[in-house]
């Protein structure tokens, strides 16, 4: 019982006095966080403060100047996204990574497919089956995992592609302005799925511009000015006021 409540209590991510400069240009001075199994972890910073290259850092896209990342404790640098992957982050954009003319089953195996027999042919019925069972345990409304990606809405299509980063990620996930390009019911049923990453225990770290989504969604805030971490808060100890003057530096 005691491994149990240890293990629940490490980081799974941990980033440590991160910095990155891209020539001339620091993006990320000094950054430090640590996230948890089951939590939704909030990055929230002004344009340009820096949320985008740290969420390409960790999913391995950028190599940090300095500082160090660990995973599960252990010490952990990417040398491009799929090794991230292979260590168990993914990555969902605001910009969908999906093929527009595939069924939705194949979008979650997609470069991954499952394969059958001698000849390796593509295991549609399992690859159905186990799609059929994600969306429905994630509430994702879909007509059927067969429908294809064109035919569905931009809060449907989002909703695959959160499924799909859960059905591949061990440990995080980062969601970059998951709902931007969604209406207000589409957004309140992306956000029912994000939800739904806590009790599959994932670590969650979420970028948004919506103060009153991350208010709905997160555990912890964390705030980003011009590259430096200036606090993180407990999302049931403060409000908007605190958070848009960490933002802003006005007090
Ligand atoms: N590949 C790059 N080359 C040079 N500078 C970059 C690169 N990527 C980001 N930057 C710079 O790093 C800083 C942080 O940018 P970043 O996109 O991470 O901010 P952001 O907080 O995600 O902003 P936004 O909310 O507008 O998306 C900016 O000054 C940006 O111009």
């Amino acid at each position: 019982m005691t491994g149990t409540v240890e293990a629940a209590a490490r980081p799974v991510l941990e980033l440590n006095n991160i910095h990155k400069s891209f020539g001339g240009v620091v993006a990320i001075e000094d950054f430090s966080l640590d996230l948890r199994a089951g939590e939704i972890v909030a990055l929230v910073g002004d344009n340009g403060a820096g949320k985008s290259t740290l969420i390409k850092i960790i999913s391995g896209v950028h190599a940090p100047t300095s500082g160090s990342i660990a995973l599960d404790g252990e010490p952990v640098s990417f040398s491009d996204a799929s090794k991230a992957r292979s260590s168990g982050i993914e990555v969902v954009y605001q910009d969908l990574a999906l093929a527009d003319q595939q069924p939705v089953y194949m979008n979650l195996f997609l470069g991954r497919e499952r394969l059958r027999g001698p000849f390796g042919l593509l295991d549609r019925k399992a690859m159905m089956q186990e799609t059929q069972k994600l969306v429905d345990e994630l509430d994702v409304r879909i007509p059927s995992a067969s429908a294809v990606i064109r035919d569905l809405s931009g809060g449907q299509r989002q909703g695959v592609a959160i499924a799909r980063a859960t059905h591949w990620a061990t440990k995080l996930i980062l969601l970059d302005e998951p709902t931007a390009a969604l209406g207000v019911a589409e957004t309140a049923k992306v956000e029912k799925i994000v939800l739904a990453l806590k009790e599959r225990n994932m670590a969650t770290l979420i970028i948004s511009h919506s103060l009153d989504q991350v208010f709905r969604l997160s555990d912890r805030i964390c705030v980003l000015r011009r590259g430096v971490q200036v606090g993180v808060r407990e999302t049931a100890k403060t409000d908007k006021n605190e958070i848009v003057s960490m933002i802003t530096g006005v007090a």
